[in-house]
């Protein structure tokens, strides 16, 4: 195999759709090629993986039925979780040496794995890791996602440094996304299932397999096999450089279960908090069941540790903070603490969560996200970020004294919050946790201050302005550390503030009588409806029922014929009915309408009738479908005038127009409103008549009987004469 090209891929086109242009990288157990979806010109990445000689011909067709069956979940939550690379699809090919190759096919990202980033950082001599609190910000929704993934019985099975994506692509929903979801998983259990002892054993980056991943007597690979990774993962972020990969797999093995060789941060030579070391030698336990069983405990853990060490007043790097990709914003408000009740419920998306920074505040802020108020606290909270880099150093460095308990309640004594435990899960798995100030001891908050409370969020709305707000409540003295800092959907989090995973169960915090939260939604009348502004957003506009009124003038004219004056242009657009026809009744006469009288060549009397053909925008171009009753012409007039037409409508609703008609012959399609009747363009019909035709031939023909008559009659009678 070239090492330019392994498989021998490029220029040719996978499944007639993916054009294989050129080769990115080469990884342990894959090779991924940049390509070209040919339809949409679309990049693409074609991951293909090397799986070795097990997989024959025989194999290969029950392999590619079999994962693509397995891959669905994984690739389900990659379209709804902008966190994981999206899978487009999957297939199978050959190499030129004959070798079948499982391909997946993924959405082309801009940007470089962790993997590489680490290196990059070194080259550049960027020595040293990142600060843990960094990587609780960075790292928070990755975390977030992989819990979701738990949630939906899918492990990754393979996280390592080069799991981890990147992303530099501006506006990116998701600047950090997770590769090869539940891939290593599937590979490996259909590798037992169809070629059981011949396969390879370890499907797993051997540097960051967990313990059961070289012996399954530990357990099956579960959720804490991807904390177990995870932890390695931050370990080398934190040392700025990644654990070796070289070296054979049975070493690995040796190390990974080795119960003394535990890869916690002081075993790489990372300086952290005890709380910190503990939480990761957790983390990283021989065995499955001694681990934290779900990411989310385990970044609480972290975030709980931090805090409970470092100075509880925090500011994050700027840099980070502009890197961030969170889904909340922790504001500083600068207005009275709103009447708060704990953070009951960590599972809604919307909740508003009020940290405890002492921040004072002074009026109650809204809690519908109301735009400018939400502007008005992101800008204080800008405000407060120029204290970034000093803060940061200050926080990394170790070890750092406890914070002193700030006064609270104007003047009342602090009280502070325990840092959670695993035996206060409360706090922990929700990740909601007070946080004392001491970085300003002497300017304690102005009320209500004390722990991290959710506001319930307003119903989810585009037109959050309407919600309502909080009416403000008296300071509650449980408020011991809460700030009035509100963190707003969308906004950046902090490390150490709230951490809200879904997967968390709602516990209520015992040590906090719950505070009064009173969010009132005055309704709001719309100037034309009267409808109050909270009532549910309407649907989709449905298209305007339209008006098809017959107020252009037609001309009355004496009928010629008895063929209804609709013109074959108004046939063709008046086909058929459709559900919600319009019925335009033709009853009473119009206005007299224009009447052109002119004399035709051959001196006939030709009369010009304005008839109106069917506006093509609005009366009739824009509807599905139109019918016409036509008047039965055999009828007498009135019955013809009360004749309907009916327009088919989509949901139109119309009750049946008065349709204006003089007299009976009429054009029957008009346009729709006067507007409408302003830019149509009547072409002149032109009816000839000519009058007395008959009555001349007629006469004439009487003329000349009659006088045939007589003169027979003279003829006879002169020649019966003698
Ligand atoms: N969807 C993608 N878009 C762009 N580049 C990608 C994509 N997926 C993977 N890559 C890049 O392709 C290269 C090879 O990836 P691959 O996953 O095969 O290797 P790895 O993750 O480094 O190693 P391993 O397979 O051992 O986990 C990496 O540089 C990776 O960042």
């Amino acid at each position: 195999m070239s090492s330019l090209d392994p498989f021998r891929m490029i220029g040719k086109t996978l499944a007639g759709h993916f054009l294989v242009q050129s080769l990115v990288g080469e990884g342990r157990s894959s090779i991924v090629y940049k390509g070209l979806h040919i339809g949409p010109k679309k990049p693409v990445a074609l991951k293909c993986f090397k799986l070795g000689s097990w997989l024959d011909a025989a194999r290969a067709e029950t392999f590619l039925k079999r994962f693509r069956e397995e891959s669905k979940a994984a690739s389900q939550i990659g379209k709804e979780n902008p966190h994981f690379v999206r899978s487009i699809g999957s297939g199978m090919t050959t190499s030129d040496d004959g070798v079948y190759v499982p391909y997946t096919v993924l959405e082309w990202l801009e940007g470089h794995s962790l993997a590489q980033d680490l290196t990059d950082r070194g080259l550049r001599g960027e020595s040293g890791g990142r600060p843990l609190t960094e990587l609780l910000v960075r790292f928070e929704s990755v975390a977030k996602a992989l819990t979701q993934a738990h949630e939906q019985d899918l492990v990754h099975g393979d996280l390592n440094l080069g799991s981890f994506f990147l992303v530099k692509e501006p506006g990116s929903e998701s600047p950090t996304k997770i590769l090869d979801l539940g891939v290593a998983k599937v590979i490996r259990d259909l590798s037992r299932e169809i070629a059981p002892g011949e396969a390879p054993q370890l499907i797993a980056t051997p540097s960051h397999a967990a313990p059961e991943q070289f012996d399954p007597k530990l357990g099956d690979w579960g959720p804490p096999t991807d904390v177990y990774a995870l932890a390695l993962v931050l370990v080398e972020v934190m040392r700025g450089r990644a654990i070796s990969s070289a070296g054979e797999e049975k070493d690995f093995a040796a190390a990974a279960l080795d119960p003394k060789k535990r890869p916690t941060p002081r075993s790489f030579g990372i300086s952290v908090f005890d709380a910190v070391e503990n939480a990761f030698a957790k983390a990283v336990a021989l065995a499955p069941s001694e681990r934290w069983s779900t990411v989310a405990e385990f970044w609480s853990e972290l975030e709980s540790a931090v805090r409970s060490e470092e100075p509880t007043r925090r500011v994050l790097p700027a840099e980070v903070l502009a890197e961030e990709e969170s889904e909340e914003v922790q504001v500083p408000s600068t207005e009275p603490r709103p009447a708060m009740k704990p953070a009951t419920d960590d599972t809604s998306p919307n909740g508003v969560l009020i940290d405890a920074t002492g921040l004072a505040s002074s009026a109650p802020p809204a809690v519908g996200a109301s735009p400018p108020q939400v502007q008005a606290a992101a800008a204080a909270a800008a405000a407060a970020m120029p204290a970034a880099p000093a803060e940061r150093e200050r926080v990394s460095a170790l070890p750092v004294p406890a914070p002193a308990p700030a006064p609270v309640g104007g003047g009342a004594p602090a009280k502070s919050i325990p840092a959670p435990t695993r035996s206060s899960p409360s706090a922990v798995g929700a990740g909601l946790v007070g946080v004392t100030k001491s970085t300003a001891p002497a300017a304690p908050p102005a009320s209500g201050s004390g722990g991290l409370f959710k506001i319930p969020p307003p119903t989810p709305s585009p037109k959050k302005l309407d919600v309502g707000r909080i009416t403000p409540a008296p300071p509650q003295p449980s408020d011991v550390a809460a700030t009035g800092r509100a963190s707003q959907p969308h906004a950046i989090p902090r490390p150490g503030l709230a951490r809200s995973f879904p997967s968390t169960p709602a516990k209520p915090r015992s040590d906090l009588p719950p505070p009064k939260v009173s969010v009132t939604a005055p309704p709001v009348l719309s100037p034309l409806t009267a409808v109050p502004a909270t009532t549910p957003a309407t649907p989709a506009r449905k298209p305007e029922p339209v008006e098809v009124r017959r107020d252009t003038p037609t001309m009355p004219i004496e009928p010629v014929s008895d063929v209804p004056r609709i013109s074959p242009v108004e046939r063709e657009a008046a086909p058929q009915a459709g559900p919600g026809a319009i019925e335009i009744k033709a009853t009473p006469p119009p206005p007299p309408p224009e009447k052109v009288v002119e004399n035709g060549a051959d001196g006939a009397r030709v009369v010009r009738e304005m008839v109106p053909p069917p506006k093509a925008n609005v009366s009739v171009g824009d509807l599905p479908s139109v019918m016409v009753d036509e008047p039965d012409q055999r009828k007498d007039k009135d019955t013809r005038q009360r004749e309907t037409m009916r327009i088919a409508m989509p949901n139109a609703a119309t009750p049946p127009v008065p349709w204006e008609a003089a007299g009976t012959n009429n054009a029957l399609v008009a346009p729709a409103t006067k507007e409408d009747s302003d830019s149509v363009v009547y072409p002149p019909r032109t009816v000839r008549r000519r009058r007395g035709l008959w009555g001349v031939a007629l006469v004439s023909f009487l003329v000349v009987f009659v006088l045939g008559a007589i003169f027979i009659g003279l003829w006879h009678y002169s020649t019966e004469l003698p």
